[in-house]
């Protein structure tokens, strides 16, 4: 493939800084790609390159990327997303972030848990939801608690600060830090350090950035210590795609560059290679009702494409019927994979309906991000297992997997071992260790607790010499775990899920010690980042939320619920945020290479009851000639009837067939 003159230009700029401001599907994320290769090309070593991606799905892709054009190379170039920048770099300096080896990485949940016990009893959901939100922003905008309380303006702000600062003490405790962290943390190391800047500068000569417009000021400034004075970096984004100012993204970060790169040359990608010209100019049109600091205007040569079919459905399931009969009939017609067919959604609860008409027709998808094996109790329960065996002190650990399976340490005991831990200053787990202890507690729950200890103490001297996925098997061997599940579960399906479950992660471990090569505690940290990963390989139709697919394509999209209070969503329209909704209504459409399929329904089920809807005021800003909306021109709706018809008919005669 050919980069036209703008792509070539930025892959060859590497003299100072360069921002690529493009719209969606102009190849950002190729110039990228390219760049990586060029940069080796031209002498760096794979080492001294250093490209951050939005996920961890990203990344892998343009590993995949790179690994075709760099072959062996590659190996050595560093792709992947802030977070596992931050955790590889916290790993290298773990005392400088007042860590010692082995810390543990809590997830989003287990922080959650974290707050909630520490947050005054009796709180309500929302209020808690606002510290955690609150807490959040302040670590990405790197205040310590102390700052946060001379920042604190009124009662709830000292409140959030309190709280803050009582949590940050659980995690120095448990020696262990949560996901804001592994941006904050290093950025306060390298803005302290000298030394440790100009060593992370020098290991990493030339930095890239894709999705630039979605970084949060955090990771803004973990960049810019990197890149230091220098400024060998390649940024790229699209102003018209930033959707996450909602979770704290800064989209000012884009001028921010240029105040703080005087040298930064810009440059613009024009031509899409993505969207049939009718999807890109009904993109361009909705894109056009915001008002915009960097208008952009993207042309296409592909070919024009069909209209852009809207379906009125009568209701929810309804919809997804006749989205899923869409879709089939565009696998029948175009000879396509399933998964070259995607769902777009708002929310998460939208997938329900879908799923149910995908069983129904026999076909296969896969949810990204929904159920994730992360999510799963046996293995989060399995994890906590190797965390604990890595970091005695990591607490949260130690109470996920005390009573499971169930050891008869009641929560009076517990409480107990709690108190002696905290006078002694040592972690639940050490303060089991001590006799005197457990010589305050009563025999038989101090019993179970000295044979959990002994048996933990044995694992950790294993941990040495053993591969992580043997050790698990050891462990979940020797607690009965399997025995445990078999209490669990009612039917042998979710059993037999449950034990595919633990052996994914038993091959996710063997894989990353094959690897690396590292050890337990820094492999646990690895997999506790995974979490979004969507390492299914599976041919299916993708279901997934309009975050979600942010920088992917897919032949066939289906945008579903565009009604007004579904999408823009109702809480958006109330906080006056419907431009950032409208951007994501961008993303949506410009998702598609070949077909656009928009559908709403004129009732909707929430919150128990049937309610009407009004159709999205979205539609309303896409040009009614590129449209097909179903009930205005009756002709083309019995031809496409007609077609559609066929299309199940041949599907029919192959299921039969085959
Ligand atoms: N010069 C080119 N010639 C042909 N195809 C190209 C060229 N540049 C990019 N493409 C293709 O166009 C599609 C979109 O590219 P890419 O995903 O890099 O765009 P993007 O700007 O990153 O999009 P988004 O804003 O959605 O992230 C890809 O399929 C890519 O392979
Ligand atoms: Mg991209």
């Amino acid at each position: 493939m050919q980069l036209n003159p703008a792509q070539n230009a930025a892959v060859r700029h590497i003299d100072g800084p360069l921002l690529v401001l493009a719209g969606a599907g102009s190849g950002k994320t190729r110039v990228v790609t390219e760049k990586l290769a060029y940069l080796v090309e031209r002498g760096f070593a794979p080492e001294q390159l250093l490209a951050i991606t939005f996920t961890n799905k990203a990344a892998r892709e343009m590993r995949e990327r790179a690994a075709a054009r760099l072959r062996a190379q590659a190996e050595g170039l560093t792709i992947c997303t802030f977070h596992a920048l931050g955790l590889r770099m916290m790993q290298a300096e773990a005392r400088f972030a007042g860590l010692r080896p082995g810390f543990s990485v809590l997830d989003a949940d287990e922080s959650f848990k974290l707050l909630k016990e520490l947050a005054p009893s009796g709180i309500s959901k929302d209020n808690l939801f606002w510290l955690k939100n609150t807490i959040s922003q302040l670590k990405n905008q790197g205040h310590d608690p102390g700052q946060a309380m001379a920042l604190a303006g009124g009662a709830r702000e000292r409140q959030a600060a309190e709280l803050y600062a009582s949590y940050q003490k659980r995690l120095a405790a448990f020696n262990a830090v949560d996901f804001d962290d592994l941006i904050r943390l290093p950025v306060a190391m390298l803005e302290e350090h000298e030394s440790l800047r100009s060593r992370w500068q020098a290991r990493y000569r030339y930095l890239m950035v894709d999705e630039y417009q979605d970084t949060n000021s955090a990771q803004y400034r973990l960049l810019k210590a990197l890149a230091g004075e220098r400024g060998a970096f390649t940024a790229v984004g699209d102003d018209d795609q930033s959707i996450y100012a909602w979770r704290g993204a800064d989209p000012e970060n884009l001028n921010r560059l240029g105040e703080d790169y005087p040298a930064l040359r810009i440059v613009k990608l024009e031509q899409n290679y993505r969207c049939a010209a009718r999807i890109l100019r009904a993109a361009n049109a909705v894109i056009g009702h915001n008002p915009r600091v960097h208008p952009k205007t993207l042309w296409s040569d592909l070919p024009e494409g069909p209209p852009i079919r809207v379906l009125v459905c009568r209701d929810n399931d309804h919809e997804a019927e006749r989205v899923v009969g869409e879709l089939i009939a565009r696998k029948e017609n175009g000879k396509c994979r399933w998964s070259d067919c995607a769902v777009l959604y708002r929310g998460n609860h939208q997938a329900r309906a879908l799923e149910q008409a995908l069983r129904l027709t026999s076909t296969p998808y896969v949810i990204a991000g929904g159920d994730s094996l992360f999510d799963c109790a046996e293995v989060k329960d399995a994890l906590a297992y190797l965390r604990l065996i890595a970091n005695p002190s990591d607490d949260g650990a130690f109470l996920r997997v005390i009573n499971t399976p169930r050891r008869e340490i009641g929560a009076t005991t517990l409480e107990r071992l709690g108190e002696q831990a905290a006078r002694l200053n040592l972690s639940l787990s050490q303060a089991a260790g001590q006799d005197s202890v457990l010589a305050q507690l009563p025999a038989r729950p101090s019993a179970a607790l000295a044979q959990f200890e002994h048996l933990l103490s044995e694992w950790r001297r294993q941990a040495n010499r053993t591969a992580p996925d043997e050790l698990l098997a050891e462990v979940l061997d020797r607690i009965g775990y399997s025995e445990y599940l078999d209490t669990l579960d009612k039917t042998p399906e979710q059993r037999q899920r449950r034990q595919r479950n633990i052996d994914a992660l038993k091959n996710i471990l063997a894989g990353f010690a094959r690897q690396r090569r590292s050890g337990l505690a820094e492999l646990t940290q690895v997999v506790s980042l995974l979490s979004d990963a969507d390492d299914d390989d599976r041919d299916g139709v993708r279901l997934m939320t309009l975050h979600a697919a942010k920088g992917l394509e897919f032949r066939h999209v289906a945008l579903v619920g565009l009604e007004d209070g579904t999408f823009p969503h109702a809480s958006a329209v109330d906080e006056g945020r419907v431009e950032e909704e409208r951007r994501l209504f961008y993303v949506g459409l410009t998702r598609a290479r070949q077909t656009l399929l928009l559908s709403y329904s004129e009732k909707r089920r929430r919150f128990g009851s049937v309610e009407a809807c009004t159709p999205s005021r979205f539609l309303d800003e896409l040009p009614a000639k590129e449209l097909h909306w179903e009930g205005r021109e009756p002709e083309r709706d019995a031809e496409h009837a007609r077609d559609l018809a066929a299309a199940h008919l041949a599907r029919m005669a192959a299921l039969l067939d085959g």
